[in-house]
């Protein structure tokens, strides 16, 4: 029988995210605050309780572009450089506070030029409030690292610039580059020149795909674009057959993506209130982590989704059982497959995720040993 962690161990528990969107993860009170402070007045409500109840809606998407209408209030109290500095902040502290040792989150600049802000000003607001978020958790005894992935919107065209934003701030904790927003009809080969500058640049990069469209947009981004990660990459499993007697056979795009251990960005609430998969049961998540892709978990819209990282273990944990040793899996997965130098990545591996994890395992085996010497005392 195996360990089912309690909520409060997989709280503590050191977590690595890889895939959450700094304008998906902000607190409702500092949406209101926001708006207030920089006077954006297209809020559909007025109230703490109403922002979250407003975005929360999302969870009733069914589709990712419905999903995505959403964000335009998020972005709409990001235009200026203390407003993104302040939410970058809560963000570090708020995941710091979630028991997340290193994360990788990810915004689009361009979206945070409608009132003149320079691409590079942007940046460096996000950059600023890491720095200040990070060293408030540090204060309040938490420590993480955090490290900035640059989106190109897939509806615009600003990807070479984006791309080119990366490698300039590279030494400055932006880590690699994405493309996000709607995958149907923007299909990564559309970038194809930025992945290929990317590249040539030494340069990491991840790309959303196999969320919103299939097969044939999980293949662009690996075979044509170079993807190290996938976002998402949930529809791997349109490759993967079952035979009478239960066996999966995989396709050989699915074949490579094991092979080769390309990282899956999975999302599961994510995903639900997408339409993307039904239900967390019916996730791919457990077939996935059965034949040993290389997956990890993730928060993608903390906000829109009310998630944590701690909500989506213990999702994952009450629906497949998972216990602390499937938790640490998964998180070494996602340390494995950070975009920050190997030698670091190892270091957090052997310094905070294993002791973590022992840690909390010794305290399960005393837990037992203790309330056995009760019931016999
Ligand atoms: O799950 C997603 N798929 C594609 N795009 C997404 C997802 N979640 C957020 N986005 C978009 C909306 C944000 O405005 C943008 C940058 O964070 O990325
Ligand atoms: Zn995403």
């Amino acid at each position: 029988m195996p360990d089912v962690p309690s909520l409060d161990q997989i709280q503590r528990a050191p977590k690595v995210l890889l895939h959450d969107h700094l304008d998906g993860g902000l607190r409702p009170g500092t949406v209101l605050e926001l708006a207030e402070q920089t006077g954006y007045d297209e809020l559909p409500v007025s109230d703490v309780a109403g922002v979250a109840d407003w975005f929360a809606a999302a969870a009733e998407a069914g589709s990712l572009e419905e999903y995505l209408r959403r964000f335009s209030h998020t972005v709409g109290v990001m235009q200026t450089e203390d407003a993104i500095s302040r939410v970058a902040a809560e963000c570090a502290e708020d995941l710091a506070a979630d028991g997340v040792a290193y994360a990788e989150v990810r915004y689009a600049p361009e979206l945070s030029t409608q009132r003149g802000l320079s691409l590079d000003a942007v940046v460096e607001a996000i950059l600023d409030g890491f720095r200040r978020g990070t060293a408030r958790a540090a204060e309040a005894g938490r420590r993480i690292r955090l490290g900035l992935l640059l989106c190109a919107m897939r509806h615009e065209a600003r990807a070479t610039e984006i791309a080119e934003l990366v490698v300039r701030y590279r030494d400055d904790g932006v880590v690699g580059f994405d493309i996000a927003g709607p995958e149907a009809g923007f299909p990564p080969t559309r970038f194809l020149d930025s992945f290929e500058y990317l590249r040539r640049a030494n340069c990491h990069f991840t790309i959303h795909a196999g969320e919103g469209f299939g097969l044939p947009s999980i293949w662009e981004a690996i075979q044509w674009c170079g993807a190290a990660r996938l976002g998402h990459g949930v529809r791997i499993v349109d490759d993967i057959e079952f035979g009478t007697d239960g066996t999966p056979k995989l396709g050989r795009l699915a074949a490579f993506v094991r092979d080769r251990r390309i990282p899956l960005e999975m999302c599961p609430t994510s995903n639900v209130h997408t339409g993307t998969v039904t239900s967390i049961r019916e996730h791919p998540i457990a077939l996935l982590r059965r034949l040993r892709f290389r997956v990890t978990v993730n928060t993608d819209n903390r906000l829109m989704s009310q998630t944590s990282m701690t909500t989506e273990f213990s999702r994952l944990t009450d629906e497949f059982g998972y216990d602390l040793d499937d938790m640490q899996w998964f998180t070494v997965n996602a340390m494995k497959s950070a975009f920050i130098p190997f030698d670091q990545r190892l270091a957090l591996i052997n310094e905070v995720i294993k002791p973590g994890y022992s840690a909390l395992r010794s305290e399960t085996v005393f837990g037992k040993v203790a309330d056995h010497q009760t019931a016999i005392g």
